[in-house]
């Protein structure tokens, strides 16, 4: 017998119910034991992973979006738990790069398939993080984006733009790999595991969730007009091209605030957090953790 958790975050994306009996009428009852799980608050799904996992599991199903897989898969780092994903978030970034379907049932076939990859698992501060991690404008358009309220595309679309009106990139920072040391004032300093952030927008369309490195993009300050320029250079996948843009790829990598006493923020995988330390180091461990895949 199999057994199978669901978390499912009832309000990823545009929020919707999955239950117990619309999730085992895709399971053999004579093969899958199937339990479904509702996370009820910010991190909750970490809790409601541990208890899978001390309970014997043999594949968590995170149903939700970026944020919800981190808190179900962070648990699953160096274990022999199979993740499993079904995409119910705005973005979707993840998913996207490990080509899970949206459709229900196909994500289902995915999970009863049982092809498994071992993907990279990205470090910051401590923290795991599967697909990205920034300082700069993504996390002011995150703030902006959850002060919103709503989960769209729209709403996103609207974060950028009001980010584009609000952001100015004071930060200096100082950046260490591979036996190299410089300073920059960023716009964006962006370090990504997968290829797509979301909504299939990318600036790491070269990117490897199983080549055991990250990708690091760092973009010089901007103007307002420079901005709009990436955005749509982005749409049209040429952002390449645009010479602001420095593209690295890293085992690890450490980088320093230079000013003093400012509260920070960082995000990692779509969610903001609380930089306490003015040091920022991060790294990545090749193949360790298992995902269903397509
Ligand atoms: N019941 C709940 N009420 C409020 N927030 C929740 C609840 N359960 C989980 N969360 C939080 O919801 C946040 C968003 O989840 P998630 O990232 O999965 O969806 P999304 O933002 O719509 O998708 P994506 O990250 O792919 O754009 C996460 O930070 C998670 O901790």
């Amino acid at each position: 017998m199999t057994k199978v958790h669901f978390i499912v975050n009832p309000i990823a994306g545009k929020g919707s119910v999955l239950d117990e009996k619309a999730l085992s009428g895709y399971f053999d009852a004579a093969a899958y034991e199937i339990t479904v799980k509702t996370s009820n608050y910010a991190g909750h799904a970490v809790k409601l992973a541990k208890e899978s996992v001390e309970s014997g599991v043999d594949v968590l199903v995170a149903c939700g979006g970026d944020g919800t897989i981190n808190e179900v898969a962070s648990c699953l780092v160096h274990t022999p738990v199979l993740l499993g994903i079904v995409p119910m978030g705005s973005g979707n970034g993840l998913a996207e790069s490990l080509k899970i379907p949206r459709r229900l049932k196909a994500a289902m076939e995915t999970i009863k398939k049982g092809r498994v990859s071992r993907i990279d698992v990205a470090m910051v501060n401590g923290r795991p993080f599967f697909s990205n991690m920034g300082i700069g404008f993504d996390v002011k358009v995150i703030s902006n984006y959850n002060a919103g309220g709503q989960r769209r595309f729209w709403a996103y679309v609207k974060a950028v733009v009001r980010s584009i009106r609000d952001f100015s990139s004071k930060e200096r920072i100082k950046v260490e790999f591979d036996q190299k040391t410089f300073k920059t004032n960023p716009f964006m300093f962006f370090v990504s595991n997968s290829k797509v952030m979301g909504y299939d927008i990318s600036l790491t369309r070269m990117a490897s969730l199983q080549d055991g490195l990250l990708d690091v993009v760092i973009i010089e300050n901007l103007t307002k007009g420079e901005i709009l320029i990436l955005g749509l250079f982005m749409l049209l996948r040429l952002n390449q091209y645009l010479k602001k843009i420095q593209y690295f790829k890293v085992k690890e990598l450490k980088f320093s605030f230079e000013g003093q006493g400012k509260e920070r923020f960082m995000q990692t995988d779509g969610e903001l957090h609380h930089l306490e330390d003015r040091q920022v180091s991060v790294s990545v461990e090749g193949g360790a953790l298992n995902v269903l895949v397509p």
